[in-house]
């Protein structure tokens, strides 16, 4: 089986110090994320600046798109995106334009469970529409209430869907292995390395533990 990877979430919103960020972790991880906010205050410029500067890494930019998927994804894949989010509580429709729009760049369309309520019906329903990746993640919002990315996790794994599992929500060197025994493909780690005294040898450890 293939070893799982690893994303980093880069959530500031200042454009310097995020491409400094990701200057110092991208030799340790797989994928660097645009997080929601991140992007939402820079804009596609940020995404162009580390495409050219981190070839060797994959970019996530984190949409979480809502409506008008196409539209919406098609500039970002246009860019240099490998991976683009759109919600899973979004019409059908939505998340379609995603895929379709991934499948015509070669990239691929993830589809976050954030607040699904439904969460079996809408992996079957996305899996038949050809979604790339699952997203099982507990918001910074949901974490900081409590709540856990391995109950939705388990589930999303025991519906045996092939699909790739991503899980984010809080992700730290002690939960790492957890994560990756539990199903996981990709796993996220945001605050567990920006917040680190050393965030490279943070992201180094919890790819060392993924891998292990
Ligand atoms: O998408 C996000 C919030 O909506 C975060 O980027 C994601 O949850 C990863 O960060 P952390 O490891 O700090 O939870």
């Amino acid at each position: 089986m293939a070893k799982p990877l690893v994303q980093m979430a880069l959530d500031s919103l200042d454009f310097d110090a995020t491409v400094a960020l990701a200057t110092t972790v991208a030799p340790h991880v797989d994928i660097l994320e645009i997080g929601t906010p991140c992007i939402k205050h820079n804009g596609i410029k940020l995404l162009e600046t580390l495409r050219a500067k981190f070839p060797n890494n994959k970019i996530l930019v984190d949409l979480k798109t809502a409506d008008a998927g196409y539209y919406e994804a098609e500039p970002f894949f246009k860019a240099g995106a490998d991976i683009v989010t759109v919600l899973g509580i979004s019409d059908i429709g939505t998340i379609k334009g995603v895929v379709d729009v991934a499948n015509k760049y070669g990239k691929e369309a993830q589809v976050d469970l954030i607040n699904v309520p439904n969460k079996a019906e809408v992996v079957k329903a996305v899996a038949a529409v050809g979604a790339h990746i699952i997203g099982v993640h507990t918001g910074l919002d949901q974490q900081a209430a409590g709540q856990t990315p391995f109950t939705d996790l388990a589930l999303v794994a025991g519906l045996n869907t092939g699909l790739k599992i991503s899980v984010a929500g809080g992700v730290k060197p002690a939960t790492v292995r957890q994560v990756v025994d539990a199903g996981a493909t990709i796993v996220v780690a945001g605050a567990a390395i920006y917040g680190a005294a050393d965030p490279a040898a943070a992201a180094a450890e919890i790819t060392a533990l993924a891998r292990a």
